[in-house]
């Protein structure tokens, strides 16, 4: 260890749309909602992470709760940097330094990120005083994440459902041979549920309200070995105005649900297509792996299986995969050198 090492933290981040993960030291030290609470008068952030969403539909008009990433990418500078540098300031080891530490960062991205998004994730981190910064497409995190030997000869598919973007990518020797972004995840099933309430039961609920009822009762199929047991669902009445209640099954759901995971199909279908056939013949003996929060929905795993007639697989902690990759990449640097980018 050089005499600068001293001065150098390792970070890994997953920035994500609905949630944003830290590693450091080889642990999670980090997992929070991307999401910043504002004071709109003095400008100033009042809570960051999980306080400030625990604020989210509940603010007045003085407070503001923000969502800094959109899609898989930054959409507000300001607020997304303001939150990365509050989650970091509070890293324990760095919380008790009388100075800044540089930064050695492995951050992933979308692999449909473009060249502008993916500038603005480098410029933010070079704000936060990070002097060695690589990026990792998110695909390629979470194959590195679930335990996928991406150096071998061999394709593997991964998919990485979000909150704001689905990922799907067929991987091998160290790279992406195809991939396709969709920009229907997590969510866009939340908002899917709270328009399906809307227009279905006249009952106006807020994001938080949708996404507890996408957990709760949350499917893609009907046909569930396992159903969940009905929801009670407060909200107000469209017409009457009045707060109302109602009781809504996850055959609801997955209805309120079909339109957009067909979507999800078709692109895993069109990303199929175009795999060349030595890798198809790899998937068809290893099948499909899935990742990210929105890969927990109830059926989704039985209902692309039948779409592809492959079999497939949900990463343990399907949450953590992204980040535990980009983790293990940052710890090895050398080893992964190909798939980093600068
Ligand atoms: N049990 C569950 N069932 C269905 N969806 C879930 C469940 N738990 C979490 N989610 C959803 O997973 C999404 C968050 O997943 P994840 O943290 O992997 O996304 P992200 O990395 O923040 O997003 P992106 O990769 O698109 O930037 C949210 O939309 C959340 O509602």
């Amino acid at each position: 260890m050089g005499f600068f090492d001293f001065m150098t933290e390792d970070i890994a981040i997953d920035l994500g749309t609905a949630n944003t993960l830290i590693i450091h030291d080889g642990k999670v030290i980090v997992d929070a909602p991307s999401i910043v609470a504002r004071d709109r008068t003095t400008g100033k952030i009042i809570a960051t992470g999980r306080a400030a969403s625990l604020m989210q539909g509940k603010t007045h008009e003085n407070i503001k709760t923000i969502r800094p990433l959109k899609d898989g990418v930054i959409a507000d500078f300001e607020a997304s940097e303001q939150m990365i540098k509050e989650f970091i300031k509070n890293i324990p080891s760095i919380k008790k330094r009388f100075f800044t530490p540089s930064l050695r960062m492995v951050i992933c991205i979308p692999s449909g990120i473009t060249e502008v998004e993916k500038r603005a994730v480098i410029d933010s981190a070079e704000h936060m005083n990070a002097k060695e910064i690589y990026l990792i497409h998110e695909p390629m995190a979470a194959s590195i994440g679930i335990g996928i030997d991406i150096m071998q000869p061999k394709g593997n598919m991964i998919i990485d459902i979000g909150g704001g973007t689905t990922e799907i990518a067929v991987i091998a020797l160290g790279g992406i041979v195809c991939d396709k972004s969709v920009k229907v995840a997590g969510d866009v099933f939340t908002s899917d549920i709270a328009y399906y309430m809307r227009t279905q039961h006249n009952l106006y609920v807020g994001e938080r309200t949708a996404e507890k009822i996408k957990i709760q009762v949350g499917a893609a199929t009907e046909d569930l070995e396992t159903p969940p047991e009905d929801m009670l669902v407060q909200g107000r009445d469209l017409l009457s105005g009045k707060p109302k209640q109602i009781q809504i099954s996850f055959r609801e759901i997955s209805k309120a649900l079909d339109k957009s995971i067909l979507r999800i199909e078709d692109a895993v279908m069109e990303t199929l297509s175009k795999t060349p056939p030595e890798l198809a013949a790899d998937i068809y003996n290893t099948g499909i792996y899935l990742a990210g929060g929105g890969s927990m929905l109830r059926g989704l795993d039985k209902r692309l299986s039948r779409k592809t007639d492959l079999p497939v697989y949900v990463a343990e902690d399907p949450l953590r995969a992204v980040v535990r990759g980009t983790g293990i990449a940052l710890k090895d640097l050398e080893k992964y050198k190909n798939v980093l980018m600068k």
